[in-house]
């Protein structure tokens, strides 16, 4: 036996260091960035876009999947507003009413001479009994429910008048897109564009991690549910984080916390989804495993707060703004509030982008 064969067992040892080492080597050569932020910030907005701009773009599976998500989010944002309506009237059963006892404060915002505005005429009983009656988490569509959603949408003046209150009432911005497209959604072979893709809204649970190659650098993303309940799981994904990639939404100055509306347990003190960001922002720096992990600000939703800033100003989160209620001075002075949160020198600087959306 020559003296460099080794036996069999020697073999196999040295086989499998190679592939460890190997597998070192591919792990090096991956970063892992990690997307946090509060919920609704636009994280898995964020996954899609490097999805169908450096992945393999969306499969028919996951076609089925954002079909559902639409039809849920119609009907979801559908019995919200139907009951909301019933609320600030008056029309809910006592026992209703007290699981809703929370959203009072959009009575705040409506004028006492202005509740009867809100009443959905008798001519629609049927159609909020339809959908009412729909079992929570439903995603299903036929002609019979498009109809009801369609006459609501298109008919009632209340449902309109309550959408304008949908920065209160957990109703997304993008259910106007999908409302407004209710035909085209309703048709059986009803295939989800890009932009229906990237507008719908499914509060996302657990963790999604896709790899990209990006100018020849392989990055691994993570997606991970920015929800209350959710983030208590974010400490799973902290080992091995090349750069945290925080998404603030800049549109949500103005809007309660999901967790405010549907958590009766809630600490409703905050009761601003950018305070919300701020504080998760800043329990986000203070872990520790972060002390010299890069951090990189996503502004999100420019278009949004764009319009937003024209009737609302950002005072209701920002009181020390002294500034003009103008975007770009706006932004310039959220993104350097969050900028100077962070107090650790060690730490890379952080980078302020703008995410420029799709549409
Ligand atoms: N108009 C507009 N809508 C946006 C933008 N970014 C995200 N959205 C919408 O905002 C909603 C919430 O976005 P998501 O990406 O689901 O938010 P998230 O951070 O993943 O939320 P969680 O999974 O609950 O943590 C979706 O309806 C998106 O289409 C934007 O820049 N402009
Ligand atoms: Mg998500």
């Amino acid at each position: 036996m020559g003296c460099c064969l080794g036996s069999p067992r020697d073999n196999k040892d040295r086989e499998v260091q190679r592939e460890i080492e190997k597998d070192k080597a591919q792990e090096a050569r991956v970063h892992k960035l990690l997307l946090l932020g509060a919920g609704g910030s636009g994280k898995s907005t964020f996954f899609k876009q490097l999805k169908q701009l450096h992945g393999d773009g969306y499969s028919a599976r996951d076609k089925e999947g954002y079909r559902k998500q639409i039809y849920g989010q119609v009907i979801e944002s559908m019995q919200i507003l139907i009951r909301q309506c019933k609320l600030v009237t008056g029309e809910l059963s006592d026992e209703e009413h007290e699981v809703d006892e929370r959203t009072e404060n959009l009575r705040e915002g409506i004028k006492d001479d202005e509740i009867e505005q809100y009443k959905i005429d008798e001519q629609f009983a049927e159609s909020c009994k339809y959908i009412q009656d729909l079992a929570n988490g439903s995603a299903v569509m036929n002609e019979q429910l498009a109809g009801h959603v369609k006459l609501l949408w298109t008919k009632s003046t209340a449902i309109r008048k309550m959408f304008d209150h949908r920065n209160k009432i957990c109703v997304p911005d993008s259910t106007q897109h999908f409302l407004d497209e209710i035909d085209i959604i309703a048709r059986t072979n009803f295939d989800p564009a890009t932009t229906d893709i990237l507008l719908v809204r499914y509060r996302t649970t657990g963790m999604t991690e896709k790899e990209f190659k990006i100018n020849g650098a392989i990055f691994k993303i993570c997606d991970v549910g920015g929800q209350r309940s959710e983030r208590k799981k974010w400490i799973n994904f902290f080992d091995g984080v090349t750069a945290v990639l925080f998404v603030v939404s800049l549109a949500c100055y103005d809007e309660v916390p999901f967790e405010d509306v549907s958590d009766l347990d809630a600490n409703v003190e905050l009761g601003n989804n950018m305070l919300e960001s701020i504080k998760v922002f800043e329990e986000t720096l203070a872990f520790s495993c972060f002390e010299k992990t890069g951090f990189i600000l996503f502004f999100n939703k420019a278009d949004l707060m764009r319009e937003k800033i024209k009737q609302t100003p950002i005072t209701s989160a920002f009181p020390n703004y002294k500034g003009p209620q103008e975007f770009q001075p706006a932004v310039d002075y959220i993104q350097n509030f969050f900028i100077r949160l962070n107090t650790n020198s060690e730490r890379e600087t952080l980078l302020s982008v703008s995410l420029i959306f799709f549409l």
